[in-house]
Order: C-alpha cells, then structure tokens, then sequence
C-alpha cells in the first residue's frame, strides 16, 4: 500500500491548507482531524489538487506514514497540543518526528522535546508564519529541534516555504524550543508593527481631520517607499474598506477593543526574565489590555485634556503627514531592534545560535511581518554577526538620524493635542536611552542604597559600596 511523506493532524485553517501546499508540491500527504467531518471536508473540495491518505483514526494515520515517519500537528496550543502528541507517540516508532506547527509557547516545546528524545522519538517545535493564505502558498517557517531530525525534514519544509529571490523562508533555527521562541518574537514584533500603524492612522486623523479613505491613499503611497511591508499594504486595504450594511468606513464600525490570543505577551513575560527591554512589543500588548476595559475608559472618558483648540499650526498638513512616516520608520527600527535582541539573549541563555542574520533572511517573505526592511537587516548582520544593537549599524543609524527631528515633533504633537503614542513615544524614549552618556540610574541606586542598604558601584573604583545613611554617612566596601 502506498504510504505517505507526510501527514497533517488538525485540519482547520492553517492544518488543511498546509497539507494542501504539500500536496501541491507532489508530496503524498496523510491527513487528519479529531472531529472527521473536517478530514472529509478536505478530501470533498480538494482531493484531486494532489496525493491525500485521509485516515479515520490516529492509529490509522500514523500507519499510513512512510518510516520515518513525519507527522505535524496543526492544534490549538496548550492541552490540545499535548493530547495530540501522547496518542501519536503511542503508535510511533524510534527515530519517527512529531512536529508541532502550531503557536507554542517555546518552554512546552523545551519541556516536550526532553520527553520524547527519552522516548527515542524527535520532537521538532516550528514557528509558521503566513496565515490561510500563507500556509496554502508559501509560509515563513522556523523550525526548532534537533539539527539530525532538520536533515529528513528540512528539503520537504523548504520546498513549500515561500521564496524570496530563489532562497526558501525556512532555515533550521537552533534545538528544542529554538523555532518558536523565534516564531514568539515574530508575533512579538507583530503586535508592535501593528501597534504603531495604528497610532498613526489615529494621530493623522484626529490632527488632521483626515476619513479613513485619504489616510488608505497615504499607507498606499508609503507601502511605495522604505516601509514597504505585508502590514502597510493591508492597512491601505482595511482603511478603504466600506461597511456593505451602513456604508460607513468599515473601521468606524469595528469595536475598539484589540484582542489577543498570547503569543505578544509571551514575548513580553520572556524579555523580563531575560532582562531585555522589549518596550515596543510591550506597549504594544499593554494597549490592547487598555483598549478592552471599557468600563474603566467610560468612566474616564470626562476627564480633563488638552485645550479643545489646541491643534497643529495650520498649514502643516503635507509636513506632518511626511513627520509621522518618519516617526513610524524610525520606530519600527527600535522594535526590530529590541526584538533581535531578545533572540540574542535566549540565544545565549539557551545555547541556541541562533544566527539573527537568517532570521531576517526568513522573514522576508511568507509571514505576517514580511518587508523590504528585513533585507537591511539582513545585510546589518551579513556586515557585522555580533552587533551590539541594530541602532548602530550604520545604514539604521543614519535612518534614525535623518527621523529624529520629525520623531520629536510628532511625539510633541501628540502629546499637546492629547492622542495617545505609546509606541511612538517609548521607542524615542529608548532611543534616547541608549544615546545618553549618564542615565538617572545612578540615582536610584542611590536610592536603594539609602532605603535598604542594597550597594552601588562607583565609577571610579572597583567594588561594591554601601553609605551608611542614618549615621554619620561614610562609606564602606560592601
Ligand atoms: N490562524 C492563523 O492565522 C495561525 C494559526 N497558527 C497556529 O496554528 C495552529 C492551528 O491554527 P488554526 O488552523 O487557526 O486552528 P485552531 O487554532 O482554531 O484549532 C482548531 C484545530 O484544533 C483541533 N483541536 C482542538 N482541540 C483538540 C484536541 N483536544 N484534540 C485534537 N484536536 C484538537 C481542532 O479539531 P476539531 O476539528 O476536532 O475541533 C481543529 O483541527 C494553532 O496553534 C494556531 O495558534 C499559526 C499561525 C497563524
Ligand atoms: O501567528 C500568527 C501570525 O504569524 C497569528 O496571526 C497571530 O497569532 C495572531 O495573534 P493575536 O491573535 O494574538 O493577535
């Protein structure tokens, strides 16, 4: 009996599209669900676009895998996910992978490879990025796991990844968790792209008075220059959209309440425990926690603000619509920064090597977050693999030089006509930062020193120091 490549458990969105790109691409996929009308679903509407082996059971499914064998599971994370690998587990043999395509949290995954490698069974952990469309044409995929395991599999991930100038959006990302620690960030950075997409379609609006058709114009023009991505070309798509039911903006009809499923605040509990100040990301995922308290936003909504007359001088519209493209640029290279960062420093944490500059490379096409940017990124890294910040490479860092003044007076604008930045005003916050040759941290040293004898350094001795605060205020090596 013919046996099959692959297979996909999990047939939903992403899982029957993925086995469709297999498919596609002449692989003979094995497919299955837990509830088997999606499996017959698939097998009704796409069976002759390729080699299905649909199966009714897990048994079955994994039987029908050619040794060794190679199953990717497309669930809910969490417990759904960890069901799904003890049935295939039961019915798999030394040397077989299960591979989990959905969005993990990257200690489960850390926690499940253990279990199985003892189990004499390979456990590849792989970030997909791409969406329906995505995962049926072409995704950005990250796969963690062992690099022995990546030899079998990787040629068949790298076949229906998308393409960028000929190279696949798939690399081997480094062991265990490696692939969607990765795949957190990636959607870490996506909040953080989205976020700062929004505030300037909200500060242009309420500054300028601007309807959601003129502002699509203007993402539409600057999807033409260097913020050229998948987000700013659907932003213009969204923004042009008009409600069919009341021929109102569709945005105007949408609740302003951001959801999310947890792969953003992930990205931000990680950076805390690895001391790596994420702010983009975190603002990001602290603006959608603010917009869904709709109580707490009514009760506050009388509270003062700014003079009701208070507006940008007029005549600046052409100036300020340029400024916050320039904001929005100089932004986005901080959240790209500090989450490359953050890679570096699980990388480090974990022993993974990750290699920053390849990350770039496969986010290049295929995923939510794909854009002509990540070629500059890529070429920082080619120029420099131990790059201390992505703010100093020299491309980024005349970029933020030529922002900085249209940076400063869209944060000023904001903040006087009182629209809320967050995203905008923490990255310049950082950015100013990390350029500052002595930060007020000195003072809160002080400070801990003075309430709980917690010692400082100086700065021109070696050693710890404690001021003997409540006496006579000498100092003592600590
Ligand atoms: N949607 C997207 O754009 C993206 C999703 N992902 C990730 O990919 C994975 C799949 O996403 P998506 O396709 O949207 O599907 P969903 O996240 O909506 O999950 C639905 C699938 O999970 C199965 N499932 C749920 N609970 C169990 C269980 N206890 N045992 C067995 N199967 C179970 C369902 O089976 P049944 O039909 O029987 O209910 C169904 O096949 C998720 O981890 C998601 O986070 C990654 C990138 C993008
Ligand atoms: O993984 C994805 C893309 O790569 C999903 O689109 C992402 O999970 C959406 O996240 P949220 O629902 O939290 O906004």
């Amino acid at each position: 009996m013919e046996k099959a490549d692959i297979g996909v458990t999990g047939l939903a969105t992403m899982g029957r599209n993925l086995a469709r790109n297999f498919a596609h691409h002449g692989y003979v996929v094995a497919v299955h669900n837990r509830t088997e009308e999606r499996t017959r679903q698939l097998m009704d509407d796409h069976a002759g676009e390729g080699a299905f082996l649909p199966s009714g059971s897990v048994e079955e499914f994994v039987a029908s895998l050619n040794r060794p064998r190679k199953a990717i599971i497309m669930v809910k994370a969490g417990a759904p996910t960890d069901a799904v690998i003890e049935e295939l587990a039961a019915y798999m043999e030394p040397g077989d992978m299960i591979i989990d395509g959905g969005n993990a949290n990257y200690e489960d995954t850390r926690r499940r490879e253990a279990a199985l490698k003892e189990r004499g069974l390979h456990f590849v952990g792989t970030g997909i990025s791409g969406g329906e469309e995505g995962a049926l044409n072409g995704p950005s995929i990250m796969p963690g796991g062992a690099a022995e395991a990546y030899k079998t599999l990787g040629p068949l991930l790298e076949d229906i990844a998308a393409k960028v100038d000929g190279t696949p959006c798939c690399v081997h990302v480094g062991p265990d968790g490696a692939g969607h620690f990765v795949k957190m960030v990636h959607n870490g950075i996506e909040y953080s792209d989205m976020q700062l997409i929004a505030e300037s379609y909200d500060l242009l609006r309420q500054a300028l008075g601007l309807s959601p058709a003129e502002l699509a114009e203007i993402f539409r023009e600057w999807n033409r220059g260097e913020l050229e991505s998948y987000l700013i070309e659907i932003t213009a798509e969204v923004l042009g959209h008009v409600d069919a039911a009341t021929g109102r903006p569709f945005v105007d009809v949408v609740v302003d309440q951001a959801e999310q499923k947890g792969t953003g605040r992930w990205t931000v509990q990680s950076a805390l425990d690895l001391g790596v100040p994420v702010t983009g990301i975190a603002e990001a995922v602290f603006s959608r926690a603010l917009s869904g308290h709709p109580d707490q936003r009514a009760a506050a909504r009388g509270l003062a603000g700014p003079d009701a007359t208070a507006k940008p001088e007029a005549g600046v519209h052409a100036d300020l619509v340029e400024d916050v493209r320039r904001a929005l640029y100089a932004s986005k290279i901080v959240a790209y920064a500090q989450g490359f960062d953050q890679m570096a420093e699980a990388s480090k944490e974990y022993g993974w090597d990750i290699d920053l500059g390849a990350m770039a490379t496969i986010w290049r096409g295929g995923c939510i977050i794909r854009a002509r940017f990540l070629d500059r990124i890529r070429a920082a890294y080619d120029a420099d693999r131990k790059l201390p910040t992505l703010l100093v490479d020299p491309t980024f860092a005349s970029a933020l030089s030529e922002a900085q003044d249209a940076w400063r007076r869209v944060v000023a604008t904001a903040a006087t006509i009182g629209v809320p930045t967050p995203g905008f005003s923490s990255a310049l916050a950082y950015y100013d930062g990390l350029r500052r040759d002595r930060l007020p941290a000195a003072l809160v040293q002080g400070l801990r020193d003075f309430f709980g004898a917690h010692t400082y350094r100086r700065v021109d001795r070696e050693g710890s120091f404690h001021t003997d605060w409540s006496a006579d205020r000498t100092e003592h090596s600590a």
